[in-house]
């Protein structure tokens, strides 16, 4: 560890770095065709790395977005993108240096959260992450599916071709916008790296639908179908993976769901990570045709100003809560927190509820009630009629859910 030297990057090293992450993944580094879609994605300015010589040993990397907060603000953030140690370096501390370096270079740069995808869901809460939504993988049987008769059809499905999937969802995804708290805004480095290399002519074998509704396109699916016929099996029906699905309003979302769920000779469709109050069971005739066969973590949040983040979001109606927060790594934030139905200030009171920085994560995009928390050991509860306000205050119209993945 002491001969390991921390940095930014420098340009050149980018691939070596990006390789490093693909082999701790367990994932092949991409070819030099999936290099030219995926390497700008991955700059040089946000992505610190440990290094042992000249070989890099260890990586953290980011992009900047903005993301979605309850009441409809939009706040800069960190998509922590990349985390990895080389396999015969790991568990000497190279992680805890270069996260908590990155916890601090953010906010530097003025984001006032991150967000990651975790791999485990035991590595980052140390740090002050906290499992912040929820997602379920759905298992649809179609021949069981069909929506029910009143649900509305408000629009058309079509197919588009690779070029026109490229060009247009980019667009389309930006003017649905950020219709829950937890959704990223998508950079434009993000769409070659993680859309366009789907969907693409000669590589890709994603299709993409769009929903187009009275006043134009308002939905979207990206989609694979895998052939499942074996000679044992061979009037097997196909699988269908969903791989993004997003839509304006209900009524786009019933018509991309009809349209995949009709797809002739599919037998079942797989949707992973769904937003956890997704009405696809109310919209079936037969709702044990919809099976959630996981419900997981889906992003880990981390506030990285305490203060502006709690003030950035909004609160219901219930009686003043004040929070005790303890934030190990980034200590500016300890302090207490009185939170209302007006908002969220700095207070010197003392506190009826304490937090660390991954509670206080769980809580504020409203995935988990501080009841529950309370329940588990995990928040300490100096006033006891603070809990049942503070369920309240937090509690979101909306299941939080990011959709995006990094
Ligand atoms: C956003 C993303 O990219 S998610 C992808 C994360 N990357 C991976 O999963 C790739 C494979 N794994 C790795 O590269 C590494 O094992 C990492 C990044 C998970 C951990 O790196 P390390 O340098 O070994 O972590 P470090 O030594 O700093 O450990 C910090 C603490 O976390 C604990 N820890 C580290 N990894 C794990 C783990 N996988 N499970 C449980 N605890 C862990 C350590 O025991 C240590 O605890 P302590 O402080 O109580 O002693």
């Amino acid at each position: 560890m002491n001969d390991l030297v921390f940095r930014p990057i420098a340009e050149g090293e980018r691939r070596a770095v990006h390789r490093l992450l693909a082999e701790a993944l367990h994932a092949s580094p991409p070819d030099d065709k999936g290099w030219e879609l995926v390497g700008p994605s991955f700059p040089a300015d946000r992505t610190l790395a440990a290094f042992d010589g000249d070989a890099p040993v260890g990586m953290a990397s980011s992009f900047a977005t903005a993301i979605a907060v309850p009441g409809g603000k939009t706040l800069p953030a960190a998509a922590v993108d990349g985390v990895a140690v080389r396999a015969d370096h790991t568990r000497r501390g190279v992680v805890t240096t270069l996260l908590s370096e990155q916890l601090r270079d953010c906010v530097r740069r003025g984001d006032l959260i991150a967000a990651l995808h975790a791999s485990e869901a035991t590595i980052y809460g140390r740090f002050g992450y906290g499992a912040a939504t929820t997602g379920q993988n759905l298992r649809i049987i179609t021949s069981r599916a069909a929506l029910r008769p009143e649900v509305p059809v408000t629009g058309r499905v079509r197919l588009l071709d690779p070029a026109e999937a490229v060009g247009r969802v980019p667009e389309l995804y930006r003017r649905i916008g950020l219709t829950r708290p937890g959704m990223i805004q998508r950079p434009e480095l993000w769409w070659p790296a993680y859309h366009d290399r789907l969907v693409r002519d000669g590589g890709g074998d994603h299709r993409v639908a769009v929903h187009i509704g009275p006043d134009g396109e308002n939905g979207y699916a990206v989609f694979r179908t895998t052939d499942q016929r074996t000679p044992d099996d061979p009037g097997r029906g196909a699988l269908l993976e969903v791989r993004d699905l997003h839509a304006a309003d209900p009524g786009a979302a019933a018509g991309l769901w009809r349209f995949l769920i009709g797809l002739d000779l599919v037998a079942e469709i797989s949707a992973p990570m769904r937003p956890a109050d997704e009405p696809l069971r109310a919209l079936v005739t037969d709702a044990r045709a919809v099976q959630v066969t996981g419900m997981e973590d889906h992003i880990w949040v981390r506030l990285l100003d305490a203060g502006a983040a709690l003030a950035a979001r909004t609160y219901r109606e219930a009686p003043a809560v004040v929070l005790g927060l303890e934030d190990r790594l980034l200590p500016e934030n300890t302090g207490s927190y009185r939170i209302t139905a007006d908002g969220a200030t700095r207070t010197g009171a003392s506190a009826q509820l304490r937090v660390d920085a991954e509670v206080l994560a769980m809580l504020y995009l409203g995935e988990w009630r501080a009841s529950t928390l309370a329940a588990a050991g995990r928040i300490t509860v100096v006033d006891p009629a603070a809990l049942v306000d503070a369920d309240e205050l937090f509690r979101t119209d909306v299941r939080p859910w990011c959709g995006t993945y990094f």
